[in-house]
């Protein structure tokens, strides 16, 4: 951990799926919508259990990196949004885009930009980025890191007492 001040927030497969469907019945009311984009990799997940949920069949990913383990780069596109997408945009249709959270909001602002009249949501959100997404369902504070299913695993841990078990 970079600060050792830095709070963290494990978050389990199973509540992630809980936190997931909660943005999915927020979302529904939103729609409907015609497309989701999945921000890779930490969006996929979460945009899997929208589309299902929303019953969206188109599902659509951008690569955004912005980070190693903790410290942020800047922002490279390692993959754009397909054409036919920004058809269905043009056409009116109403594009979803989804990401597992929002931190300081330069992926936002950048994906945003791409699609500038989707609907952006996320399962988490920071104070920093929050003003950049639409639809979010927690709320955790700056100085917390996050930790989701994919990074982690089931360890042990020594009994309180100190001694060996
Ligand atoms: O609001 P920001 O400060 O931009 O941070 C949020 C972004 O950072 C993480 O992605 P990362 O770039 O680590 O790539 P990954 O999703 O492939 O892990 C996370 O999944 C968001 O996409
Ligand atoms: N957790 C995991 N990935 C992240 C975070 C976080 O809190 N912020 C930016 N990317
Ligand atoms: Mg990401």
């Amino acid at each position: 951990m970079s600060n050792p001040n830095q709070k963290s927030f494990p978050v389990t497969w199973d509540q992630f799926h809980r936190d997931s469907r909660a943005l999915a019945w927020r979302l529904a009311s939103l729609g409907p919508f015609d497309a989701v984009v999945a921000i890779a990799r930490g969006g996929l997940v979460p945009a899997a259990i929208v589309a299902r949920e929303l019953n969206i069949r188109t599902v659509e990913t951008v690569a955004a990196k912005s980070y190693d383990h903790q410290n942020q780069s800047g922002i490279k596109i390692l993959k754009e949004i397909s054409q036919p997408v920004f058809e269905l945009a043009k056409q009116g249709g109403k594009i979803l885009i989804v990401d597992d959270l929002v931190d300081t909001g330069n992926t936002a602002r950048v994906v945003r930009e791409m699609l500038p009249g989707a609907h952006f949501a996320t399962v988490y959100a920071k104070p920093k980025g929050r003003e950049m997404v639409d639809t979010f369902i927690t709320e955790v504070s700056q100085d917390t890191w996050i930790f989701f299913p994919w990074d982690l695993d089931v360890a042990y841990v020594a009994p309180i007492s100190g001694g060996t078990d």
